[in-house]
């Protein structure tokens, strides 16, 4: 088996207890009323805003199904996925990322400065996707993200686009329920999303020999709007419960999405909903696969607490910042060791 990596091992405090607490209670939400579209049912749509409002709330996080995103057209893609990763390292290299497009493979993420025991697959919606040169504030340039287009499994990219067309569906339905609950019109967030910059990822867990060393994903909160997340069968995520700091698992559920609340909603909603920390344990024997979409608004979207939202007893807890500067920040921090912590919204936040 040999010595692991030092740069995968966690830091003591950060390993995970290999004795799992199954979450109880994590919200698991059905969204069939959204598409009865003869007969809408007001107090249908009603219930669901209020239960999408108490997750976001008391988890910052939970399950949806009959989600309108077809079962075949995932099936379709998480073959691919296998497909795809199944490959040698070299083929796998020739849809590499580079320095001037961050999107396609890579096996050397870092969260929280600890290698990740992962390799990954990444895909804009747009292509291509608008985006700072730098995060400098100063620097008004902006480039292009471009994605590859994998020669293997066939279709691989076609399939893609045609899931990122559903699940983006998906994505701005949820959007819409989460700005009912908060108490703004439902279509409140939509211009932030016309250059989005929103990206489908492909994780690949191999089974690891250090389970208890290692973490598939460090611990972390996502920067973007809503996570869309595609888990398989095996398990491994984790979630911080708010109520007690406890890390509780999350049960795969068959054919239904896990969704988190983004940094980016934390703000909106002015610490009304927050990002919650989430990792992910691997397993000695089996690989894990999963596949997020995480919904990123477009890079010159001002982010900053919704004025509808603040007043003299709530005032805005935060500045306003620029999204693109921010995911710019962090795609350059994440594949290599840095000297500090990487860019978080606490830095933003008015003390
Ligand atoms: O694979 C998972 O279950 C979650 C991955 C994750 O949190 C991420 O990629 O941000
Ligand atoms: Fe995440």
């Amino acid at each position: 088996m040999g010595e692991i990596d030092p740069a995968f091992v966690q830091e003591q405090e950060h390993r995970p207890k290999l004795s799992i607490i199954e979450a109880q209670g994590i919200p698991e939400i059905d969204l069939s009323p959204l598409f009865h579209h003869e007969a809408p049912n007001p107090s249908a749509i009603e219930g669901l805003v209020k239960e999408i409002g108490s997750a976001c709330k008391e988890w910052g996080f939970f399950q949806v199904t009959n989600h309108g995103v077809p079962l075949s057209l995932r099936q379709k893609l998480e073959e691919a996925s296998r497909l795809f990763f199944a490959q040698s390292l070299e083929e796998k290299k020739k849809v590499a990322r580079d320095a001037i497009s961050p999107n396609g493979y890579y096996d050397t993420e870092h969260t929280k400065n600890v290698r990740d025991w992962k390799e990954v697959f990444d895909f804009t919606c747009h292509d291509p996707t608008l985006v700072p040169v730098t995060s400098d504030e100063h620097d008004d340039r902006v480039t292009q993200w471009t994605n590859p287009t994998p020669q293997y499994p066939p279709q691989f990219r076609a399939i893609i686009e045609e899931y990122l067309q559903e699940i983006q569906k998906l994505a701005f339905k949820l959007l819409e329920l989460i700005a009912l609950s908060l108490g703004v019109e439902a279509k409140r967030f939509e211009e932030f999303f016309k250059d989005q910059t929103s990206l489908l990822r492909f994780n690949h867990y191999p089974p690891c020999p250090y389970p208890h060393l290692a973490l598939g994903v460090g611990r972390h909160k996502d920067p973007g709007a809503l996570t869309i997340l595609a888990q398989d069968e095996v398990g491994g995520l984790e979630v911080r419960r708010k109520s007690d700091q406890e890390w509780v698992s999350v049960k795969p559920i068959p054919d239904a999405y896990s969704i988190n609340v983004g940094d980016i909603i934390q703000v909106w909603s002015n610490d009304e909903y927050e990002s919650v920390d989430h990792r992910v344990i691997v397993k000695e024997e089996k690989a894990r696969f999963s596949i997020p979409f995480f919904f990123n608004p477009g890079h010159d979207a001002e982010i900053k607490p919704l004025k509808e939202l603040i007043n003299d007893q709530n005032p805005s807890k935060y500045k306003a910042y620029k999204w693109g500067k921010f995911l710019v920040s962090r795609t350059s921090s994440n594949f290599k060791k840095q000297d500090g912590e990487n860019l978080q919204i606490y830095r933003y936040k008015i003390s």
